[in-house]
């Protein structure tokens, strides 16, 4: 399987021209062959908190008719990043995953508000995991924040998870915690992890971009730096299976003496 992180910039508060933005770089990733097309978080808003309320998508409707329009259009399956749906007052942070027909395959709402953001003022957070399936390869949805949070990730493994895409506006300053939190995730779970992060900077942070596709090793097989980008990656089924065949770690666990 080929994957293309879109690593976008985006612009603030502005939904109408980040849907034109992604449009015009999932045309060029396109051109790349992926069956996969993954997205950052937030990317049709990104981090305007305060007007959030306002920009939200009633119910998700709007945006699952982009995200299933780009799938079939584009005959690509979509792990479409993030978008705020409000739902009467609540509004949540969302990833949605498309398939090539344009069917909805999973929707997840970030277990995990980042305080540090302010997200914990402004937005609900979901508490349904995030498993879906590409082919017969079961995968999660994880949205920035989780990834410090390994029993989360664990749970989904657990339940057969293989590939963990990651979804971010990751911060600069913290570069190092997202590199290592992810290769750290992709080695105990013995997975593939494809996190796509944003390019660009708002009113309150520079991002870091660096998303990065990493083998169930460890090892970083595909990177981007700070700038907006395409990032392309291939995923090899095998390869899970074999790490996890060397070091057994999910017949290993000790269900007696912890979950
Ligand atoms: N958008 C987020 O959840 C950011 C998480 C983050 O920066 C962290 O350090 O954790």
């Amino acid at each position: 399987m080929k994957v293309a992180c879109l690593q976008t910039d985006v612009i603030f508060g502005d939904v109408e021209k980040n849907i034109e933005l992604v449009e015009v770089m999932l045309k060029e990733a396109m051109l790349g062959k992926p069956d996969i097309v993954v997205l950052p978080e937030l990317w049709s808003t990104g981090y305007d908190l305060q007007r959030l309320n306002v920009l939200a998508d009633e119910n998700g409707k709007a945006m699952q008719a982009v995200f299933s329009k780009w799938a079939k259009q584009f005959a690509v399956t979509i792990v479409g990043g993030s978008i705020a749906k409000r739902i009467g007052t609540d509004v949540t942070n969302t990833m949605y995953v498309y398939n090539k027909q344009g069917e909805c395959l999973m929707e997840y709402s970030k277990a995990h508000l980042f305080q540090l953001m302010d997200e914990h003022k402004y937005l609900t957070a979901g508490s349904t995991t995030g498993i879906f399936s590409i082919e017969d390869t079961l995968c999660a949805g994880f949205i920035c924040y989780d990834i410090r949070f390994p029993e989360w990730m664990r749970t989904h493994t657990v339940a057969g998870a293989e590939i963990l895409f990651v979804v971010a506006e990751w911060p600069l300053p913290r570069l190092a915690h997202w590199e290592t939190l992810l290769r750290a995730r992709a080695i105990e779970n013995q997975c593939y992890v494809v996190a796509c992060n944003r390019a660009g900077a708002d009113p309150n942070n520079v991002f870091a971009g660096n998303s990065l596709v990493i083998d169930p090793w460890g090892e970083i097989v595909a990177r981007l730096g700070q700038e907006a980008g395409i990032l392309y990656g291939e995923l090899h089924r095998e390869r899970v299976k074999e790490v996890r065949k060397g070091i057994p770690v999910f017949a290993d666990r000790r269900k007696n003496i912890y979950q």
